[in-house]
């Protein structure tokens, strides 16, 4: 259920509630980039992440560049977007603050 990949109009409401997201030409992925006032709190949000990955066994494709970290969401086994992707991005964006 969580794995299947979420139909066009349920990926356009989940995108507007989430806020923050944008989403991939080809609309099989979102990205976002979320920058922090330095390394040492960059890191610590990819930690708390990290964990809420594996509580979730989803991971995010992301890069760490000092204090950005840019962060790529999608579900291989679906080849789209799923709930998941949003239940991830939903605590990122709570982690972060907004
Ligand atoms: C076996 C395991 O459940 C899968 O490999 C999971 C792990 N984490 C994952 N994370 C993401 N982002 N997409 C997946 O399809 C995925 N699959």
């Amino acid at each position: 259920m969580a794995r299947e990949k979420l139909g066009q109009q349920e990926l356009k409401a989940a995108l507007d509630a989430l806020g923050g997201w944008t989403l991939a030409a080809d609309g099989l992925s979102m990205s976002r980039s979320f920058v922090f006032k330095n390394f040492s709190e960059a890191f610590a949000f990819m930690t708390r992440v990290a964990m809420a990955a594996e509580q979730l066994d989803h991971h995010p494709d992301w890069s760490n560049v000092y204090k950005t970290v840019d962060v790529t969401l999608n579900t291989h086994d679906a080849g789209g977007l799923t709930e998941l992707d949003f239940k991830l991005a939903k605590r990122m964006n709570g982690y972060f603050g907004s």
